[in-house]
């Protein structure tokens, strides 16, 4: 594990009385992040969770907001733009955008561990314009080209 990086975060007023998010065990790589509201989330529907924090993450860094497997096991909540990105400009709301897959609707209660938050580095590209590409054995094939899934005996 390498040193922890430090990210500055600011606790918005209705954040205030919430944990900040935590690695519940020591080798987590994301941290449980908290819904700072209560908020019943119907089937097929969608909700951007406010999470009361804002965040200033530190150049060459980002922040993955990532499903909790648990909740897309037992109930079909998951994050549907997973994983979501916040930059390292932003400064609003941390929020966890949910999608309810599952048959029943999911109440969310203030407090409730919603999503993981992953700080993970980032390079930004600098395009390189050409003309050709180099060529390789795979060429332009894509897509399943290699060979589908295993064959039954
Ligand atoms: O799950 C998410 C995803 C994004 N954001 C915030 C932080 C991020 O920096 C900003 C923009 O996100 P993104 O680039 O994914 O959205 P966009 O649709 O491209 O919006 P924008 O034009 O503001 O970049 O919204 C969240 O709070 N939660
Ligand atoms: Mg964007």
């Amino acid at each position: 594990m390498t040193e922890p990086v430090g990210v500055r975060i600011k606790r918005l007023p209705h954040g205030h009385g919430l944990d900040l998010p935590a690695y519940a065990t020591s080798g987590a790589a994301g941290m449980d992040v908290l819904a700072a509201e209560n908020v019943t989330i119907k089937p097929g529907q969608r909700h951007a969770v406010a999470t009361g924090f804002a965040v200033a993450i530190p150049d060459g860094y980002e922040i993955q907001v990532r499903p909790r497997s648990g909740l897309a096991l037992k109930h079909g909540i998951t994050v549907p733009n997973t994983p979501g990105t916040i930059d390292s400009d932003y400064r609003g709301e941390l929020k966890v955008i949910m999608i309810n897959h599952g048959e029943e609707a999911f109440a969310i209660a203030r407090g409730d561990r919603v999503a993981q938050l992953v700080l993970a580095p980032v390079t930004q590209a600098k395009w390189s314009e050409v003309e050709e590409l180099d060529e390789t054995g795979r060429g332009a094939g894509g897509f399943g080209s290699t060979g589908g899934h295993a064959k039954l005996a």
